[in-house]
């Protein structure tokens, strides 16, 4: 496992609460067969895995002293942390950040957030927070914003871990008041527009019309969402709401919110207690340093000194201190690293912070006020506070989830419906696409995005530079909301209507909310996903070799740019071919691809788009998929592996092999490499794909021009989001802009420096009913049909072949996974026989090289095609698979 190297995998803590700020979801009927391989894999990972720890929110006290029913605001703190680069993922960035309110925000420089000039912000209570003393790293990952965090010394590194646990558990003790005050309103049929007005929200109308719309809604209440709420008839209403009736169940979600509401009765009566407590302590506790630094406003940079000698630049965190005029430095002197990292707060749970608790810096120190006291009754009530707020929020949480569920799914009926209005109402041309003459609208581009410069070289180090990397462009947004606009008016392309092919699978996938994936995950930290085997009701039937060839979906783009003589628009071509591999993505969240076994292979003979492709499997220690393409007008080669990293909410997906394609025409060898793959909130069912990073496309045997491509990350904040925005420019030798093209990676490309300014590339329409073949597109659909007519030609290796797969496709999931466990077991038999006799496997229709950068690569060895014709594969000799 050399290329494993897993500082994401190996995060968390095994040892630690993993349960704790996570989604939990319900115990699960987990089959031991999932978790088997897990325990390989733990131990041998445990070496990287035990620097890390996933952060309780128990294990840190930080509660206000004085009455927590007041839900005391902490204290902000600001200054410099590093900040891992996005792309490549490696280095780190200096950047000012700010803790207020549970919020986290970060800028470039101190004045950049003082101008209001934002990089990014995050509600930390929605993240799982991980953190590793050894190198003073701090992880967030909320799922949908992802922040990896290093303070530049142990001292920093403390303070800012106690402060972020006192900032994240009054976050959440805060959303759980609001929910106590909605659902109580709602139970006592109290106007919930009343309680909109009280909290400040303006769009009561919208509330109203949303609690008549839905009866009774259960779930997250947030003001933009209401607002956002479409106005509609009442005739829609009844739709909506038999809708919910049918396709939720409505009972566990009303039982959920009733053991809730108990929840809250007795969190009421525990803050009654604590508040006739209340009265002076006096002797200091453990954990008192940390309470000290959560309330506190902190400025964790050194101030500058002006020439008198004064002191400047933190007016507003010095005032409060001076206000309390208390000598702080005795203080902290007196509260030992004895005092802080005992746990007796929490009987056997785990200190996190660290241990030795290097004395706080001076200027740090004068900032400090002296604690308030809380007694030991009121401590375990505070903690008791917490536990039940917490479970009352997981409870919330899971509601909500269902009903977000719902949502999706109404959104996708109605994107689906819209779809087919379009097609029906034949706003599509029917002819073969042709991409190049599919002439959009011109618009006036801005100039702003015109420059591809700064490309980042500091691998290692720090870097205070913004580099051209997947974080946001000024600029950026602008143009490709104009792009945007002109793709959707250009024509869709029309699949041929009849290719003879299929057009849907024999049966529905099998739903699986239920499918306890947290567990899978959780046993499976540190191992590839690639590896893992998953309940079949997470599989989806196409396989890992067979995926890879959904990358050739747009296969047309190839064409075009073997027939384009201009060396730079024949660029922007393979640009956009090498983004529309990634197009399918976004529909293919819900299942994972099957593992192929090693030695299994795929054929996919595509006359009607003039290429054949053949894939095998040709290591398992790690997993590589080799494929190899040819037509009249490309080759197309490339070797896939890919590392993975779980970091307790998201799934990171590092892929390491290169493409390669060659033009014959014009002798091209372009090669580039992939984007991170990030599977946000993997373990809800609001689970959505992100690529990011930069692609960089160059022709081997020209330097007349190179590409390059950046995913761009989502922004939220401002007035929009952008997802899955790309932007794409072509560079002569010179470094100066030829081309420049983007869009969204789901929705299409878009050049304006073309001579005619046009749409380079649209997905094709997804087919009926998508949703209920794994979000599957034609092509996709089309990959594993079995005709009688290609069975006998194929070696009995093809992916077509394999049974657990068939099944799941026939929709016998049991079945599935059942057979699917013997063929792994089969496997692993397999390969004890060979290491036995010490050999190895050799793979049939590859061989091992080494490019033109030394790395190792898989090309075919050129005999798949002539087997198959002669002798024919059921005259040679086959592995045994299944
Ligand atoms: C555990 C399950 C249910 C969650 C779903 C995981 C899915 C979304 C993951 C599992 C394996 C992943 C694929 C693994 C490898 C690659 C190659 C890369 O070049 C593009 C992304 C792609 C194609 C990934 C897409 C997302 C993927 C399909």
């Amino acid at each position: 496992m050399e290329s494993f190297q897993n500082p994401y995998g190996a995060t968390l803590n095994r040892s630690q609460s993993l349960m704790s700020g996570l989604e939990k979801t319900p115990p699960t009927c987990n089959k031991p067969t999932h978790s088997r391989s897990s325990s390989t894999a733990s131990s041998r990972h445990s070496r990287n895995i035990k620097d890390w720890e996933v952060m309780d929110d128990l294990q840190v006290d930080v509660t206000s002293g004085d009455n927590p029913q007041d839900l005391t605001i902490p204290g902000i703190c600001e200054g410099y942390l590093l900040k891992r680069r996005k792309w490549p993922l490696k280095g780190w960035h200096k950047r000012y950040f700010v803790l207020e309110t549970g919020i986290l925000r970060y800028s470039k420089t101190q004045q950049d957030i003082t101008r209001g000039k934002l990089h990014g912000s995050l509600d930390i209570s929605l993240a799982v927070m991980s953190i590793n003393k050894k190198s003073n790293r701090i992880n967030l990952d909320a799922g949908d914003i992802l922040y990896h965090m290093k303070a530049k010394s142990h001292e920093l590194f403390y303070i800012w871990v106690t402060k972020l646990s006192a900032h994240r558990m009054f976050k959440k003790n805060e959303a759980a008041q609001v929910h106590n005050g909605f659902l109580q309103a709602l139970s006592q049929g109290t106007s919930v527009a009343g309680l909109a007005q009280r909290n400040g929200m303006q769009d009561v109308s919208s509330y109203q019309h949303y609690q008549s719309t839905t009866g009774s809604y259960m779930g997250e209440i947030a003001a933009p969402t209401l607002s956002e709420f479409p106005s509609v008839n009442p005739g829609v209403n009844g739709k909506v709401s038999a809708w919910l009736q049918q396709t939720h169940d409505p009972d566990s979600c009303a039982e959920e919110l009733n053991r809730c509401q108990l929840d809250l009765s007795e969190l009421n009566r525990l803050v009654q207690r604590l508040q006739s407590l209340e009265g002076g302590q006096q002797t200091f506790t453990n954990g008192e340093l940390q309470r000290i630094i959560s309330m506190q406003n902190l400025s964790l940079e050194k101030p500058k000194k002006s020439r008198s000698g004064k002191i400047w630049g933190h007016s507003r965190t010095m005032s409060r201190v001076e206000a309390l005029g208390m000598p702080f430095r005795g203080i902290t002197k007196s509260l030992s690293s004895s005092h802080l990292n005992s746990s007796s707060q929490l009987g056997a749970s785990v200190p996190s912070l660290p241990d030795y608790v290097p004395s706080i810096p001076d200027y740090v120190c004068s900032q400090l006020s002296p604690p308030t006291n809380t007694s030991a009754e009121g401590k375990k009530i505070q903690q008791d506070i917490c536990t039940l707020s917490q479970r009352v929020h997981t409870s919330l949480k899971s509601v909500h989830e269902a009903l977000a569920q719902e949502r999706q799914r109404l959104q996708d009926t109605y994107h689906q419906s819209t779809t087919q209005a379009e097609t029906a109402s034949g706003n599509q041309s029917r002819r073969t696409p042709s991409v190049t003459d599919s002439a959009a609208e011109y618009f006036d581009a801005s100039d702003d995005v015109l420059n591809g410069s700064s490309s980042e070289s500091d691998e290692s180090g720090l870097s205070d530079r913004t580099t051209s990397n997947s974080e946001p462009e000024e600029g950026h947004a602008s143009a490709t909301r104009e792009y945007r606009a002109s793709i959707s008016k250009a024509p869709n392309s029309v699949v041929p209507m009849n290719t003879g092919r299929r057009t849907t699978l024999p049966a529905h996938c099998p739903e699986n909310a239920h499918v306890g994936l947290m567990q899978i995950l959780y046993n499976n930290i540190g191992k590839d996903l690639s590896r893992v085997s998953m309940p079949a009701a997470l599989n989806e039937p196409i396989n890992l070799i067979q995926r890879l060839c959904e990358e050739l979906e747009y296969s047309e783009l190839l064409d075009i740019a073997n027939n384009t003589q201009d060396p730079y628009q024949r660029m922007v071509y393979i640009g956009a071919f090498a983004i529309s591999g990634y197009a399918t993505a976004h529909y293919r969240n819900r299942y994972k691809p099957f593992n192929p076994l090693l030695g299994e292979t795929y054929e996919c003979l595509r006359e009607d788009k003039g290429f054949r492709y053949i894939s095998e499997q040709v290591c398992h220690h790690p997993p590589i998929s080799a494929c190899h393409a040819d037509s009249d007008n490309f080759s197309l080669w490339q070797d896939q592996r890919w590392k993975n990293k779980f970091w307790g909410k998201s799934l990171e997906i590092m892929p390491t092999g290169i493409v390669n394609v060659t033009l014959p025409r014009f002798g091209d060898h372009y090669e580039w490499n992939k984007v991170v793959t990030c599977v946000h909130n993997v373990l809800s069912q609001q689970r959505y794909l992100e690529h990011y990073g930069e692609v960089i496309i160059r022709n081997l045997n020209s330097n007349a021009c190179t590409c390059k491509i950046t995913f761009v990350k989502s922004r939220y904040w401002g007035s929009d989001t952008i997802k899955n925005e790309v932007q794409g420019t072509v560079l002569d030798q010179t470094g100066s802009v030829i081309h420049r093209f983007g869009g969204l990676w789901h929705e299409g490309i878009f050049c304006d420096t073309f001579p005619t300014p046009q749409c380079i590339w649209k997905p094709n329409p997804q087919p009926k009913d998508y949703y209920l073949y794994y979000g599957f597109s034609n092509f996709a659909l089309e990959l594993n049909e079995l005709t009688p007519g290609l069975k006998p030609l194929l070696p009995p290796t093809d992916s077509r072949l394999r049974p657990d797969q068939r099944m799941l496709e026939d929709g016998r999931v049991d079945d599935c996974d059942k057979f699917k466990e013997e063929v792994e077991d089969m496997q692993r038999e397999r390969s004890k026989q060979l290491a036995k006799k010490g050999q190895e496997h050799k793979p049939r229709f590859f061989k091992k090289a080494v490019d033109s950068s030394g790395r190792d690569v898989w090309l075919t060895n050129g005999t798949y095609w002539k087997f198959r014709e002669n002798p024919g594969f059921a005259n040679t000799n086959n592995l045994e698979l299944w």
